[in-house]
């Protein structure tokens, strides 16, 4: 069994990290952190999160830094589901050891500490962990993550934009001309703690980060390409449906646009392309990407739709995949009935 652990137990990607591993048969869940002050310190996980009746009842333990020193050396695999700061100020500790970690925050994506610090407001100080952390898309660099000390899981928005746009990119099939990438989110995309602006009553659809979202230089790092970016908040709890509009080179017919997503797609059961534009409720409480695109020779455009539940593919299930890669499992293990891998 693989003895493994969440950090940040208690938000709403651990939760879904505690589901999941609490039913894989290959890993031990023997240990649910929250902060050192946190208020839910030794409450069951499941009187936070009722879903998990019947899963797992295990208490969320407090952390400190003695403890944190002691996990890198007793677990073979730590999910951190922790805000960034948390995660760049501990990696230092848990990064390098027995464990490999798999870090859910944006903390280890960005390698320019410059353009960090910009997005994230705050600096950027390991170094050594953000030179050598793996981007975890999980169908782009699985031969990387398999090797991975540190895992950097994707933020939900880039994974429904990479996952969209990689394979026309990969084709050789973009222009210069910048993509478009806009993204609606359900308000879980911003964490369970209490806040004003994701209150019952607050939420309307709008869009948000105009031009200085830190998913955007995410999204162009791996893309290898400028896009425009605009997240919106919607009113609904969980689910990204991104709609991505680009150039295409004078000439792609439809049949390069195609061969583009299943060549890249062929093997990867986690990314399902559809004929129909994906809507939101086919993907939520699921490990799934759905795309689907619309080609229009006259214009040279194209419009890719994909779809993803931003708490699951868009972190706790990519996490889970990053950590079976690394693990020698076959990459959909725990996610999907055993006769599906
Ligand atoms: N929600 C989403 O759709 C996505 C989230 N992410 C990223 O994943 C991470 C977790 O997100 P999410 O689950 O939504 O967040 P939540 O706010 O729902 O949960 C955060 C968790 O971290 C704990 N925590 C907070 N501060 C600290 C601290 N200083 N030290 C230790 N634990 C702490 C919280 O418990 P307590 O405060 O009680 O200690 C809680 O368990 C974040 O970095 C987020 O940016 C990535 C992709 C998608
Ligand atoms: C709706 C909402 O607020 N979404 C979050 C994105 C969540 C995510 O992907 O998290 P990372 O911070 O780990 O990148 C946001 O826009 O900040």
């Amino acid at each position: 069994m693989i003895k493994t652990c969440i950090l940040g137990a208690s938000g709403y990607t651990g939760a879904e990290l505690v589901k999941y591993l609490s039913l894989h048969d290959s890993y031990n869940l023997a240990g649910l952190y929250v902060s050192e002050r946190s208020a839910d310190a030794h409450k069951p996980i499941n009187s936070l999160h009722s879903g998990l009746i019947g899963i797992n009842s295990d208490p969320l333990q407090p952390l400190n830094d003695t403890i944190l020193e002691q996990l890198a050396w007793d677990y073979d695999v730590i999910f951190l589901a922790t805000p960034h700061e948390a995660s760049h100020d501990w990696m230092q500790q848990l990064a390098g050891k027995r464990a490999v970690v798999l870090d859910l925050s944006g903390a280890f994506r960005i390698k320019d500490a410059d353009v960090f610090a910009t997005y994230y407001g705050f600096p950027h100080t390991d170094d050594v962990w953000r030179e050598a952390a793996i981007y975890g898309l999980a169908e782009w660099y699985p031969a990387q993550i398999a090797e991975a000390s540190l895992v950097a899981v994707p933020g939900c928005y880039p994974t429904a934009s990479l996952t969209g746009l990689k394979p026309l990119k990969a084709a050789g099939l973009l222009t210069a001309t910048l993509p478009i990438i806009n993204a609606v989110s359900g308000v879980s995309g911003a964490g369970r703690k209490a806040a004003l602006g994701n209150s019952f009553c607050e939420v309307s659809l709008q869009a948000y980060g105009l031009l200085q979202h830190r998913h955007m230089p995410e999204i162009e790092a791996y893309l290898g390409q400028e896009v425009i970016f605009t997240p919106h908040l919607g009113n609904f709890k969980r689910g990204i449906l991104a709609t991505i509009t680009v150039e295409v080179q004078p000439g792609t017919t439809t049949e390069q646009i195609r061969s583009a997503f299943t060549q890249a797609y062929a093997e990867t059961p986690c990314i399902r392309l559809r004929d129909s534009a994906p809507k939101i409720d086919d993907v939520v409480h699921t490990p799934f990407c759905d795309v689907h695109f619309a080609h229009c020779a006259q214009k040279n455009y194209v419009v890719v739709t994909t779809a993803i539940d931003n708490v699951l593919k868009g972190a706790a299930a990519q996490a889970i995949q990053c950590a079976n890669l690394t693990q020698g499992l076959p990459i959909m293990s725990g996610l999907v009935p055993e006769g599906q891998l």
